[in-house]
Parts: C-alpha cells; sequence; structure tokens
C-alpha cells in the first residue's frame, strides 16, 4: 500500500495536524482550477470586490447619519448631499446583494464541476491499480472516503475563498477600529478566542468518529443494499432474510447514532456557552462607545460606523474562525483523497515493452510459478511447470479452490506471481506491454458482468474500440448462439438488459453466458481463455457452443476451465490441478490409462449419467 501521507491518528487531532493539513489546499485549488480556469479566477475576482463592501457601506452610513444630525440642528440646510450618499448606499447595497448571488451561482457551478471532474479522476486513477488492490479492504476504505470527499469539497474551496474575503474586508474595519480605540480589537478576541477553540476541539472529535466509523459505514451501505435490491430480493424472499437483515441495520445505525449524538449534544453546551461570551464582548464594547459619545468625544455618526464595525468584525471573525476550523477539518479530509492518488499500481509494466509476438511461435511456459494472494498465508498456486503450446486447447480440471482460476489471472497479468516466471516465447511476460497482452487475450470469467446496458453493448465490451461496428458485434453474437436470444428480444441488439433501468428484460443465466461468450468473439485473441464458459448452459445448447468454439479457434490456443469432463476432454490436454499445483497432464486418453485422479473424477461423472 502507499505510504501514509500524513500519519493523522484517528483519535487526537492536534491543532498542529490541523495546520499542517492546510497545506492541502494548494493542491485543492489546482484541481478546482483545472475543473474551470476562468470561473475560478471570475469568483476570486468578485469576492475582492465584494470584501471592501461592509466597509463602504458603513461609511457612506456614518457620513448619513452625520448629515442627518447637522440638517436636525440646522433646519432649511441643503440635503443635496445627504440625498447623493442615500443613493451612493442604495448602489452599494444593491451592487454587494449582486455580487452576492454571483458569487453563489459561481460556487454552485464550481462545486458541481469539481465533483465531476474529481469523480473521473478517481475512476481513471483506479482503472490503473491492481486487482488485489481492490481486494485489500484497507484500500476500499480509502476509496470510499476519496469518493466522499468529491462533493463535500467544493464547499472547502467556497469557504477558503470567503475566508480570504472575510480577511480583506477585516482589514478594513480594524483599520477604522484602531483608529478610535485600539483596545477594542483586544476585548474582540478574548470574546472569540474560547468559541475557536471549542469549536476545533469539536470538529477534530467529529473527524475521529467519522474516520473510525468507515468501515462500519460501508457495512451499513452494504446491508442496505441487500436488504433492498433487484439483485438480492429473491434470496432475501426464499431464506426469509429481511429481519436478520434489518436487525443488523439497526444494530449498526443505533451504534452510529448514540456516538454521533452524544457528541452532537456536548457540542451545542459548549457553543452556547461560548456565544454567550461573545455577546457579553459585543456589548462591553458597545458601552464604551456609547460612552464616548455621549461625552462627546465622538459623532453620532461615528457611533454608528464603529458600533457597526464592531458587530460586523465580531461576527466576521467568528466566522472565520468558525470556518478556520472547517477548512482544516476539510483539509484533513483532503488527506484522504489525495492519499488516494497516492497509490500506486504494484504490477510493473516494461519501460521499453518488447512487440507482442504475432503469431505466438512457442506459447506460455509456467517456470515454477507460485502465486500467494494479499495477507494470506496459503499458497493459491505452487510450483506449476507446463507449456501452453500455439494452437493447443488445455483444459484445467481440479476441486472447488484447486487454483484455476488464479493460474489463468496470471496469465493475463491480473496478478504476478509471487515466485517463478511465466515466459511468452521465451520471454518474461512482464517485459511485454501489458494492453498488448491483454488485447492478444479474450477472457470470459465465471462471474462475469451482467452490465445493465442494451444487448449490442453487452456484446461490444470484449472489445470496446469496436461498440459502433454492428456488423462485428452480430457476428460474435452468432458465434456465442446469443443470435437467436437477439432474434427473440422484442428491440433486438438494442434491448435493454437486467431490470435496473426502464424497459430492460431479465436473461435467463444461460442467455446471459452466451451473451457474456460473445464478448470473447470481439477480437481476434491469439488466446482463449474461458473460465467455466457453459456451466449455466443446457446440453444441446454446451454441445453447440463447443463445436462452434473448435472451429472459431482453429489454429488459436485457448485455456478452458470446466467441471464437466464431458467438456474438458475435448481439449488437446488436460490438466489436473490439486491445492495450486499439477497433479497430472496429459492427453483424455493418457490420463485414463494412468488410472489417478482424473480418471477417478471421470468415471465418478459418467457414472451419474448411466
Ligand atoms: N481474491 C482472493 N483473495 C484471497 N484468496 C483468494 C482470492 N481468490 C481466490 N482465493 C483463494 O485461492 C485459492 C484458489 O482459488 P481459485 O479461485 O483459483 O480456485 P478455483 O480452482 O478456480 O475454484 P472454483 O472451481 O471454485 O472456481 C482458494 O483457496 C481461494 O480461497
Amino acid at each position: 500500500m502507499a505510504k501514509t501521507r500524513n500519519v493523522v491518528n484517528p483519535q487526537n487531532i492536534s491543532f498542529r495536524q490541523r495546520l499542517a493539513a492546510l497545506k492541502n489546499l494548494p493542491e485543492l485549488f489546482r484541481l478546482v482550477w483545472l475543473s474551470s480556469p476562468w470561473k475560478t479566477s471570475v469568483s476570486f475576482l468578485l469576492r475582492v470586490v465584494r470584501s471592501a463592501m461592509p466597509v463602504a457601506l458603513l461609511y457612506v452610513g456614518k457620513l448619513i447619519v452625520d448629515q442627518v444630525v447637522l440638517l436636525n440642528r440646522h433646519p432649511g440646510g441643503n440635503q443635496h448631499d445627504l440625498w447623493q450618499l442615500v443613493a451612493v448606499e442604495f448602489g452599494l447595497a444593491v451592487l454587494t446583494d449582486g455580487l452576492n448571488r454571483m458569487i453563489n451561482l459561481l460556487d454552485s457551478l464550481l462545486g458541481d464541476l469539481f465533483s465531476n471532474y474529481t469523480s473521473m479522476r478517481i475512476m481513471r486513477h483506479a482503472a490503473t491499480l491492481d486487482l488485489d488492490q481492490f481486494e485489500d479492504s484497507v484500500f476500499y476504505d480509502k476509496l470510499e472516503r476519496a469518493r466522499q470527499q468529491t462533493v463535500g469539497r467544493s464547499v472547502l474551496l467556497s469557504q477558503v475563498m470567503s475566508q480570504v474575503q472575510d480577511f480583506i474586508s477585516m482589514g478594513f474595519l480594524i483599520t477604522g477600529l484602531a483608529a478610535f480605540n485600539p483596545w477594542l480589537i483586544l476585548l474582540l478576541l478574548v470574546a472569540i478566542i474560547p468559541a475557536f477553540l471549542g469549536e476545533s476541539y469539536f470538529n477534530s472529535q467529529n473527524y475521529a468518529l467519522t474516520r473510525s466509523q468507515t468501515p462500519e459505514r460501508r457495512e451499513l451501505d452494504y446491508v442496505r443494499y441487500l436488504g433492498a435490491s433487484d439483485e438480492t430480493a429473491k434470496e432475501v424472499k426464499i431464506f426469509g432474510l429481511a429481519d436478520f437483515i434489518i436487525n443488523r441495520f439497526e444494530t449498526l445505525s443505533n451504534r452510529f447514532y448514540a456516538d454521533n449524538s452524544k457528541l452532537a449534544v456536548k457540542r451545542s453546551a459548549w457553543g452556547t456557552f461560548f456565544s454567550v461570551l461573545g455577546s457579553m464582548g459585543y456589548y462591553a464594547a458597545y458601552g464604551v462607545i456609547i460612552y464616548q459619545t455621549i461625552e462627546g468625544k465622538t459623532t453620532v455618526g461615528s457611533l454608528t460606523f464603529l458600533a457597526g464595525s464592531f458587530r460586523q468584525l465580531s461576527s466576521l471573525m467568528e466566522g472565520m474562525l468558525n470556518r478556520f476550523t472547517s477548512v482544516s477539518q476539510g483539509a484533513i479530509y483532503l488527506n484522504d483523497f489525495l492519499e488516494f492518488f497516492e497509490i500506486k499500481p504494484r504490477i510493473t509494466v516494461a519501460a521499453a515493452p518488447l512487440p507482442f509476438p504475432n503469431p505466438i511461435k512457442q506459447g506460455f511456459t509456467f517456470e515454477d510459478v507460485g502465486f500467494r494472494y494479499h495477507n494470506q498465508t496459503a499458497w493459491a498456486n505452487r510450483h506449476l511447470n507446463f507449456t501452453l503450446a500455439p494452437g493447443e486447447k488445455l483444459a484445467l480440471v481440479g476441486e472447488n479452490g484447486a487454483g484455476k482460476t488464479t493460474l489463468v489471472k496470471l496469465m493475463a497479468r491480473l496478478y504476478d506471481p509471487t515466485e517463478g516466471r511465466i515466459l511468452l516465447d521465451g520471454v518474461d511476460l512482464k517485459l511485454y506491454a501489458i494492453e498488448d497482452l491483454r488485447l492478444n487475450l479474450g477472457v470470459i470469467f465465471q462471474d462475469y458482468i451482467r452490465y445493465q446496458m442494451t444487448l449490442s453493448q453487452n456484446i461490444a465490451v470484449g472489445n470496446i474500440s469496436q461498440i459502433n461496428n454492428q456488423a462485428l458485434i452480430e457476428r460474435a453474437a452468432s458465434q456465442s448462439l446469443a443470435d437467436a436470444l437477439a432474434e427473440k428480444l422484442p428491440q433486438h441488439y438494442n434491448q435493454w438488459l437486467g431490470r435496473r433501468f426502464n424497459d430492460g428484460v431479465e436473461l435467463s443465466g444461460g442467455e446471459w453466458q452466451k451473451v457474456a461468450l460473445a464478448r470473447a468473439y470481439m477480437k481476434d485473441a491469439q488466446v482463449l481463455i474461458l473460465d467455466e464458459p457453459t456451466a449455466a448452459l443446457d446440453a444441446r445448447a454446451e454441445y453447440e457452443v463447443f463445436q462452434r468454439f473448435a472451429e472459431l479457434t482453429e489454429g488459436k490456443s485457448a485455456v478452458l476451465i470446466s467441471h464437466r469432463f464431458s467438456t474438458a476432454r475435448l481439449a488437446n490436454r488436460i490438466l489436473v490441478l490439486d491445492k495450486g499445483t499439477v497433479l497430472e497432464i496429459g492427453t483424455h486418453a493418457e490420463l485414463l490409462l494412468k488410472n489417478g485422479r482424473y480418471a477417478e473424477l471421470f468415471r465418478l461423472q459418467a457414472q451419474g449419467y448411466q
């Protein structure tokens, strides 16, 4: 797994870690900028203009009050300046409102763009990672947290922008207050800092809690899916699992609720206390200003300006401090997001790959190959020594868990061997480009995906570059016997499959299998690998599929995994796996003659038909 960016102890995030996390912000800005450069710049410019508005409005307000007081003292004076000032204030108010709306609009547009952009980045990066990384639960938690960041992080951006905006606004207001009485600023700080520390503490507790809950949250999502999904409904009904699932959901969600509500109550109580403290600070300052006005040391206009400035400053500062905690918290969450992009695939890619042999001359050779899954002690494959010759059809047989699927995954470099090497035409498989290898292999796994897409698209996934090549798709369908199915469907090749979307048609297990098989014929692969390709087919369909398969793969290599010996015996050679190692290898006749495990299992199955 990739190194950890910032080792954050989930139970205790210190102020320093919080500050340290702010270094993630430039990266956030870069990502937002990449989502839309011009919207980001316009939003920033508008905020700079907007930051001058509070002090401008207060100052014009002060001038108006002073004019009114003057006219009050000297009735009949010239009102021209007063009304001009009122007009200016009106203009500023309208401008402020307009700026706010534009900023909000840009923020929400940027938010959408950012979320789309980062979701695509996550998918793109995930595509580069290894299969075993997906099979690791630590990785999965990280992926999950990264996914959650795609929506929330644009809020972080607008918070950071608002922070800059408020900071400039405060600069203007502080200048005004300091000119009047610098002590007021100290009072302001004393009233605000406890609130900030309190907020900061509770935010870190909240983050620690959310983070420590990630695995359970994944389980909660999974349980929710089990309880209400088209794919699980059948078993849930048959086995009467509803109560079992709902109880599990209830236990988990109650635990979250208890933890979260404890923290929320504590936070709210302390929040109230600190806010009273803040109000006390404000009213103390207000008292000082009123006193000085009565003493005649300041004008009524200045009183309104200073009282307004103080109120605004206090709310700006409180807002900024609160926002700081959520910005730094957001920046800590950002760690998870950036950490995900730091995970690198372990499967090495040749820097200067060799040209892929076409045609393959010597075939694939396993040289004492062993493989152990990540974090597992048992070997899934061990001491594999055999060659798949060009044009040869090799059947893999063996009991459940014998290592058949793992062996073909190694051929496709979904994993690399833990020990030993796989050679292709005498050269280590790692020296060829992985894309070339996959292009030359047509692999259909037993747990192939039933894409909730059209029939055409379901077949085209076997060679997505040919998605618009309808003739090829239909040819592949006829080769796998899925053409009869296309005939039968109301919308033929454009028929949406699966029930998840409108007008989708669900297929039978065998029908799905024919569709999946068609994927193997979508490209002119030199080697075909079919992992239990006919398990769901009826006897006649299986026979026909193999007749076709033999014709269509004439001269090509193929690996067939099957529990049906009627299928396996069609291969040129049969490799019997046991506990990950090669127990026997030979032709059907040779293995029968040998009278070993194959012969035993073959007779056992044959007896079943007598
Ligand atoms: N992703 C995985 N992570 C950890 N262990 C795995 C994983 N996949 C398979 N294994 C283990 O590796 C061993 C070989 O599994 P494999 O799927 O290759 O067997 P198989 O012969 O194809 O079995 P079957 O006939 O049931 O499909 C099994 O013991 C299995 O538990």
